[in-house]
Order: structure tokens, then sequence, then C-alpha cells
């Protein structure tokens, strides 16, 4: 039942959706983002063989995308995820375990070890249409992790929970992942699962591969917008090159800044929300930027959707560096 240390060396394609080539080593926790529509579930799906593809997906000397979707040895967990609805919370975590060979009580001890550490053991007597969607959604992810799988998919595993529960369970699942030896690709929408648990980020954007690196390397030099609005930072264009600069280096201001500063923008703001003790604009500039300024500056300044403000940043507040792509892996479809 064990995993065992195995790589996987991946080139898929499938056609019009996604085109993605990389290498993972034992261990390692991938996590894939990327804007609506950029290809992140058809990845997963396809390596599930629930989506034909064509390439190769290498695990362990064999080429998965060769398999049968039942021989596939993944562990799965989707947004919507069903769980077999005549098993026990218990049952339905048992069932891998026991369809690889356990003894009913070795994997019924795994299942109820399982759901103890997901914080739903006492309810592994239940049916699912007897658990809440974020309960079912803990027993789903026990599911997956009590096979051991040599691949293990998460999609959005932690989306509709409320904060709490999200919180405790991504430290669940970065403390199970920190050992656990198969490969892990974990589509998220939220960057701090993705800085926190991955070893690399896989930066999706309209099916290709944007951007492949360490959580450090992608907050540091995002190559895409949308992963520098995931950071929480503006990343802005110009020669050639990409200006990243935070949130909180940007000046706002109702009348155009004085001085000569090249690094200003005028636009409306769009959104306005608490982030910590600040106050976070969305302002709709060229492109898109956010600002911080404390609440006193936005109620003096009457900062609200619809406000047209002017936006500007020191120089000396910036970094610069190459648009070239040099990721490893990429490659364009
Ligand atoms: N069943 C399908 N048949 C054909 N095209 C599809 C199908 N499902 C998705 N697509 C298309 O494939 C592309 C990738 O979609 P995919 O669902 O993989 O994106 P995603 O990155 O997971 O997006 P999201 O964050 O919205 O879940 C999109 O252009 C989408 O419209």
């Amino acid at each position: 039942m064990a995993g065992g240390a195995v790589s996987l060396d991946l080139d898929l394609h499938v056609p019009g959706r996604v085109r993605v080539a990389l290498r993972a080593e034992p261990g390692e926790v991938i996590a894939v983002i990327g804007p609506n529509g950029a290809g992140k579930s058809t990845l997963v799906h396809a390596l599930a063989g629930l989506v034909p593809a064509t390439g190769s997906a290498v695990l362990d000397g064999t080429d998965l995308l060769a398999l049968p979707t039942r021989e596939r040895s993944v562990g799965l967990v989707f947004q919507r995820q069903l769980l077999f609805p005549h098993l026990s919370a218990l049952d339905n975590v048992a069932f891998g375990p026991r369809a690889r060979g356990g003894s009913r009580r070795e994997a019924e001890q795994r299942a109820h070890d399982w759901l103890d550490r997901l914080g739903v053991g006492e309810l592994s007597g239940r049916r699912p249409r007897e658990l809440s969607g974020g309960q079912a959604q803990r027993v789903a992810i026990a599911r997956a992790l009590a096979t051991d799988p040599r691949l293990l998919l998460l999609d959005e595993p932690l989306t509709g929970l409320d904060v709490k529960v999200a919180m405790a369970l991504r430290i669940e699942l970065g403390r199970h992942l920190a050992t656990y030896d198969g490969i892990t690709l974990l589509v998220t929408h939220h960057a701090l699962d993705a800085l926190t648990i991955a070893d690399r980020v896989l930066v999706l954007d309209e099916g290709r591969v944007a951007q492949l690196g360490t959580p450090a390397e992608v907050a540091q030099r995002p190559r895409t917008e949308h992963v520098a609005r995931l950071v929480g930072l503006n990343v802005v264009p110009s020669e050639g090159r990409l200006t990243a600069f935070t949130p909180d280096a940007v000046t706002v201001s109702l009348e155009p800044p004085v001085g000569s500063a090249r690094l200003r923008w005028h636009g409306p703001v769009v959104d306005v929300s608490p982030h910590g003790d600040a106050v976070r604009l969305l302002v709709r500039a060229e492109p898109d930027l956010i600002a911080d300024v404390t609440p006193a500056a936005a109620t003096e300044l009457g900062l609200a959707p619809g406000r047209e403000v002017w936006l500007s940043v020191k120089e000396t507040a910036v970094r610069r560096y190459d648009l070239a792509p040099e990721q490893t892996g990429t490659v364009a479809p």
C-alpha cells in the first residue's frame, strides 16, 4: 500500500485546452494556479483519466495516459466530489485501503485515523447525505489520502469551506504533504495555499505554462498580472521589463502628483475593502493597480467606488526585472 518515492515526467496535451511539460521530483507538491479557464482542472482531470489527452505522464516507469482510468494509482479530491452515497464516512475512507488488499480491520483503523486527523472522526458512522458540504469535503480528503496514492490530485480542496475550517485543513494538509513521498498537484485560487504548502508553483495562462518556480521566485518575480495580484503585488510592464511594487508603496491623491514622476496612473476606484489595518483599493488604470491606504486617508479622500484618483510610486520603491521567458518545463502549445 505504501507509495514509494516516484518522479513524474509529464508532457501532456489536451488540444485547445492545455499543454504542460514538467518533471516533478519525489515528494514534490506543485501548486497549479492561474485565471479562470487557464486549464488547471483540465490538467488534473486528464491525469485522472477523466479527459482524453495525448503525450505522456510517466509515473514510476508507467505511462498513466496509457492506462485505463481505474488502473491509475491516483488519489483525487475535486470540488463537488461525490462520496459513495450508500456507505458511511468510515466505509468511504476504508474503501481504498481495502481495495488495495488491506484487511478489514487495518482498513478501518486507517480510515479512523484519517477521519480523526481531518477533524471528522466523530462523524464516521454518518452517510454522506447526513454531512454538511464542508464535512463531506473533509471525508473526501481523508478518502484520497488514506489510499496513499503515488500521485495526489487536489482540485480546490479547500474551496467552499469556512475560513476557520479551511485554515485548520490547510495546516493538516501541509503537515501531511511535507512527509508524503508521492507527488501532489494542488489546484488552488489561494496564494496562501500555493505559497505555504507547495514546493513549486505552476502558473497556467490560456493553457500554457506561464511560470514554473519556487514560491519565493513566483512571489518575488511574478510573470503574469494574475499571479502578481494573487501574491499582492502590482506589476507593470514597461520597455520589455516588468516593474513590481507593493500596494503600500503607492501614493493616492485626487490631484495629479507634482513633480515629474513617470510612474503615475489615473483611473476610477472600482473596489474598496479592508486589508489588515489598511484599506485596499482596486483602481481601474492601465493596468489595474492595488493601493493600500490608511483608514484615515480613505475617509479624508472620500475613497469609494467611482472616485477618480491619481496613483504614483517612487522610483526607489520599485523592483525591475526582465520579461524574457526562462522557466524550466515551458512548452508552447
Ligand atoms: N468539457 C469541456 N469541453 C470543452 N472545453 C472545455 C471543457 N471544460 C473546460 N473547457 C475549456 O478548457 C479550457 C480550460 O478550462 P479549465 O476548466 O481546465 O480551466 P481552469 O483553469 O480549471 O478554470 P477555473 O479556475 O475556472 O476552474 C477553458 O477554455 C474551458 O472553456
